[in-house]
């Protein structure tokens, strides 16, 4: 698809899928999308080629994930980029605090533009490098997609977790694979054996994978952030409790 880079392409229609996930929040996980479409595109956060696909690649995609989450936790999205996985959740899930980590600047300004034209108050954008940002965020949830591969991505995210806390990266069908080779640098950096769980199988053609790693070694440096609720209770079946609303329908996962 060829793109001027100012007239703003329009974002297909919400799948029926959406509904069941983003409830009566659709009207904004809409807007979203059509920022993505417009801004998104003209800002180079994404290509004009994923226009189409916007749904079931990067919005929905990232929803689905909310169900990793408890009620109010406080998740980090390390290399947000243009809000993927973080605002997507935060639409998704108003009742979580989503702070979205993400070193350049071009793209957290955009990224503030979002937040605030969005009207998301629960969402907190953090300039920096993963790396840099430890001792001053954490949180007992780090998620991330398409940042790097596991064993680097873990050694960026574990000292933003808390005690107890869990990583759950996005990952595509190399989840498992990718699991099992960097199963022992995991292991060193403190990270518990890793679970590989599916999100998004009743609105998506392909379910969406993610690896779960739970930090249960005790860190030698306390992060400063605010805590809320820890992992313990994961929020399983809350989007059951909406999944008569809607079908499903085709996506695939990066
Ligand atoms: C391929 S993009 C993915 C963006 C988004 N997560 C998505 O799935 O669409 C990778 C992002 O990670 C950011 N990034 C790279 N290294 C990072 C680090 N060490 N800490 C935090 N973010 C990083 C980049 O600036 C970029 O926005």
């Amino acid at each position: 698809m060829k793109h001027d880079g100012e007239t703003p392409l329009t974002p297909p229609a919400a799948p029926s899928g959406a509904a069941a996930v983003f409830g009566d929040r659709i009207e904004l996980a809409e807007r979203f999308a059509a920022i993505l479409a417009d801004t998104g595109v003209s800002h180079g956060l994404i290509g004009p080629r994923e226009v189409p696909r916007l749904w079931e690649r990067h919005v929905l995609n990232c929803a689905v994930v909310e169900d990793a989450f408890p009620e109010d936790a406080r998740v980090i999205d390390v290399g947000s980029g243009a809000g993927l996985p973080g605002i997507a959740l935060a639409v998704a899930r108003p009742d979580l605090e989503v702070l979205l980590v993400e070193p350049m600047l071009r793209r957290t300004t955009w990224l503030e533009g979002v937040v605030a034209e969005l009207g998301l108050r629960s969402v907190t954008v953090h300039r920096g490098r993963a790396e840099e940002l430890a001792g001053s965020l954490s949180a007992p949830w780090v998620t991330a997609r398409a940042v790097a591969r596991l064993d680097k991505l873990a050694r960026w995210c574990v000292p933003l977790l808390e005690e107890g806390g869990t990583l759950v990266a996005m990952k595509g069908r190399s989840a498992a694979e990718e699991l099992g080779e960097d199963a022992a640098a995991l292991g060193r950096l403190g990270l518990g054996e890793g679970v590989v769980t599916e999100h998004g199988g009743d609105v998506l053609e392909e379910p969406v994978l993610t690896v779960d790693l739970r930090l249960e070694r005790r860190r030698e440096r306390g992060g400063a952030g605010r805590r809320s609720k820890g992992p313990g209770s994961r929020r399983a079946g809350s989007r059951r409790r909406r999944a008569g609303r809607a079908g499903g329908e085709p996506g695939r996962q990066d």
